[in-house]
């Protein structure tokens, strides 16, 4: 059963003065339960109003959006007793409260009872290691810890559906590493994530499906396998010790996508007669390291996504 049903979603922000902006361009999309499916897009793609819409945060300008059954406007505490939301950056906690305190405040919010929102506090802070800082103000905490503090109140009330916007945004590695077991396990529990990154490596990690969003719309929606085998993504081939010759004569070879070197090469290379052809250069050339990496969620996104001119 679809926990989050999305018909034609739109929505346009619309200024005082100028044309208005089309941050959602009809979005249709089905998330069953114990899916992970994660947003990936450019910067201004229209994730973050997705997210907010359908946290309830925000009003659509046209279309529907339901979780569980519920409508996200006209059912919005319905809806909001069913989702967990996870943002990244210091938006949403309060930073004079300490971690503790903003758990518990969570919690009442929540309307969890005061002994359940002080056990649940308490599991918590042990399972996301903030035990001995919970009586520290937020406000003087890392960007990783912050993180931390925005999952485990995500988690205080049991969701079935966790929305997550760059969750692991200032996190470390091995923070980072942390989330992913985490989501794993969530998962593994029967909870259903949408989850927005920028961090190809952590979707491919944990996504069961992928939607690849660009001006407010879907472009591409599927597990990560099955959309790069439709694309038929290049693959790259990178080594060291690289002669000047060895890398112009890879960069000649039909199907060859994109040479990089900086000492050693890079090679994107299309299809399988570009690759032995390339792997024949370098091995003739006596290269080392040579390793063929199978295209990935990287290679999919530069793919479907058109470059951008970079603007502020
Ligand atoms: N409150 C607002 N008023 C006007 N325009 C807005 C508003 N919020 C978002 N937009 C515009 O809507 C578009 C989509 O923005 P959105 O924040 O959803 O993108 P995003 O995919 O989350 O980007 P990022 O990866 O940078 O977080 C952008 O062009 C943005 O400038």
């Amino acid at each position: 059963m679809a926990i989050v049903d999305v018909q034609e979603l739109g929505r346009v922000f619309t200024p005082r003065r100028g044309a208005g902006v089309t941050a959602l361009d009809g979005v249709t999309l089905s998330i069953g339960e114990g899916e992970v499916l994660g947003l990936l897009g450019p910067n201004g793609a229209g994730k973050t109003t997705l997210s907010r819409i359908l946290t309830t945060l925000l009003l659509p300008t046209s279309g529907t959006a339901r979780i569980g059954g519920y409508d996200v406007v006209r059912q919005s505490k319905e809806v909001r007793r069913l989702i967990g939301l996870v943002l990244g950056g210091d938006r949403g906690l309060y930073g004079r409260l300490t971690a503790r305190q903003n758990l518990l405040y969570w919690g009442a919010l929540q309307g969890l009872g005061s002994r359940t929102a002080r056990q649940r506090t308490e599991e918590m802070l042990e399972r996301f290691g903030l035990g001995a800082r919970a009586d520290d103000r937020v406000e003087l905490f890392s960007r990783g810890m912050v993180q931390r503090v925005h999952l485990a109140r995500a988690l205080l009330s049991r969701p079935p559906l966790l929305i997550m916007d760059e969750p692991t945004n200032g996190m470390d590695p091995h923070a980072g590493a942390g989330f992913r077991e985490l989501v794993h396990e969530l998962k593994g529990a029967g909870c259903t994530i949408v989850l927005t990154t920028h961090d190809m490596h952590e979707a491919q990690d944990v996504c069961t499906r992928i939607a690849l969003i660009d001006h407010g719309r879907i472009l591409r929606i599927g597990a990560a396998g099955e959309l790069l085998a439709r694309i038929g993504a290049p693959r790259t081939i990178r080594a060291e010790g690289v002669t000047a010759e060895a890398a112009a004569r890879i960069a000649e070879l039909p199907g060859t996508v994109e040479v990089t070197e900086q000492g050693s090469l890079t090679a994107r290379l299309d299809g399988a007669q570009a690759q032995s052809a390339a792997l024949a250069v370098l091995v003739e050339t006596r290269a080392t390291e040579i390793a063929v990496a199978p295209p990935g969620l990287t290679e999919l996104y530069r793919t479907v996504i058109t470059d951008r001119e970079f603007a502020l």
